[in-house]
């Protein structure tokens, strides 16, 4: 029997889980709790093509990682469990790599807990609740952050006063590595590119959107900052703008710095300018029926996502391929066609067939022959945690 590992991606109100098989990559079970903290939390679980849905006791996290726990074992696979990996989102500079969590290490994460108030508390409670529940078994934490240690001082460095950083970690840190890593692994067996030879630009649009450039698998720039809200236009957050509106609209709004911050984290990107949702696949269908408002979001998204490709470039040598992953990535072809119609002074051409309708959420080449190369590749947060907590509970 191979090793079976449950990965935990806890956020602020829910938590997802999966059940993997390591040797054979599989998803025995997976599932999601939703709606902690509010009134009716609720478990949804997938397993064997079925779904099933049970309304649980308390609306916390402990209760919900009991519930998982018990769910797993009325179905026999409890006992099957090796060990849990988590995700956790900032790992401030204390991790470069995956972890066995100690602690030591549950002190460390607690104290990047200011530099990403919205994800490591959940994550936090995620990993105490997995403790309480299962202390048996060893906990693995994979960080979001940890890939873009690689950074270049010039590339992780703003142009602030230097004590900023030195007396209260004020830098770029970057975010989303799990499924970076995961995916230039992926490209570089694809497109049969040695991987300690090669210069990705990869694009992770998802609710969240990042763009990170990786020159010999090591990260050497990404558009996340501090926090995951510089960037890209994502689906609730702002991206790039001036940091002078805040104090503008401090003043005008009469709201404090942080409300503002709130303000750009959740009614901002793409649900901000649509006034209709955060979600691709409803502006899609919106913009098609013709509201001005989705089509002008979707626009500012791939203006400022073309923009970024080109800068991303400038931080490589030579780019051997452009990735396109995530939710929206992998799926929305028509997107990933208004984007390289924008590059086409790089010399990035869509191939029509290739990039149409019937390859959505498959990986792929999507650039014609005359084209630099542009693939699609289907990421897996979920896998690359699993195997990370794997390799480590084996060492
Ligand atoms: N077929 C599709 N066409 C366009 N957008 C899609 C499609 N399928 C999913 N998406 C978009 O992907 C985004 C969610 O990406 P995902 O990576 O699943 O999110 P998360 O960051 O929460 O993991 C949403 O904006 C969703 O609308
Ligand atoms: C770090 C981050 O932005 O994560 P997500 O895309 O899951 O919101
Ligand atoms: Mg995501």
């Amino acid at each position: 029997m191979g090793l079976h590992i449950l990965v935990i991606n806890s956020g602020s109100s829910s938590i997802k889980f999966s059940l993997i098989e390591v040797n054979t990559q599989k998803t025995i079970i997976s599932g999601l709790a939703e709606k902690l903290g509010l009134e009716k939390a609720i478990l949804h679980t997938k397993y064997n093509g079925e779904t099933q849905t049970i309304d649980l006791e308390k609306n916390n996290h402990e209760t919900a990682m009991q519930a998982i726990l018990k769910t797993l074992g009325e179905k026999g696979l409890g006992k099957e469990i090796t060990a849990v990996g988590h995700r956790v989102v900032h790992g401030g500079e204390y991790f470069s790599s995956s972890t066995i969590i100690t602690p030591e290490v549950l002190k460390a994460i607690e104290k990047c807990v200011p530099y990403a108030p919205l994800h490591n508390p959940a994550n936090l409670i995620g990993i105490t609740g997995a403790l309480q529940a299962v202390p048996e078994l060893p906990q693995v934490a994979v960080f979001d952050t940890a890939f873009h240690q690689s950074l270049p001082q010039h590339a992780y460095l703003y142009a602030v006063p230097m004590e900023w950083y030195k007396e209260h970690g004020v830098r770029r840190y970057g975010f989303h590595g799990i499924s970076y890593r995961f995916v230039m692994q992926e490209a570089a067996k694809s497109l049969q590119i040695p991987l300690e030879n090669s210069a990705f630009v990869c694009a992770h649009l998802g609710n969240g959107a990042s763009i990170t450039a990786i020159l010999n698998g090591k990260s050497v720039d990404t558009s996340m900052g501090f926090t995951p809200l510089e960037g890209l236009v994502m689906g609730t957050r702002s991206g790039d703008l001036d940091p002078a509106l805040i104090g503008y609209l401090s003043d005008v709004l009469k709201k404090d710095a942080h409300e503002i911050v709130d303000m750009l984290n959740k009614k901002s990107g793409l649900l901000g300018l649509s006034g209709l949702s955060n979600d691709m696949r409803e502006l899609e269908a919106a913009s098609a029926k013709g509201d001005e408002h989705a089509k002008m979001a979707i626009e500012i998204f791939v203006f400022r996502l073309a923009k970024y490709i080109a800068a991303m470039s400038v931080s490589l040598p030579r780019v051997d391929a452009l990735i396109f992953t995530g939710g929206i990535g992998e799926n929305s072809a028509s997107l990933r066609k208004k984007v390289l119609e924008r590059l086409a002074v790089l010399g990035y051409f869509v191939d029509e067939a290739a990039n149409n309708e019937t390859t959505r959420g498959k990986s792929g080449l999507i650039s014609n022959q005359q084209s630099k190369k542009a693939i699609v590749i289907n990421t897996n947060e979920e896998l690359m945690i699993a195997m990370d907590t794997a390799a480590l509970v084996k060492s």
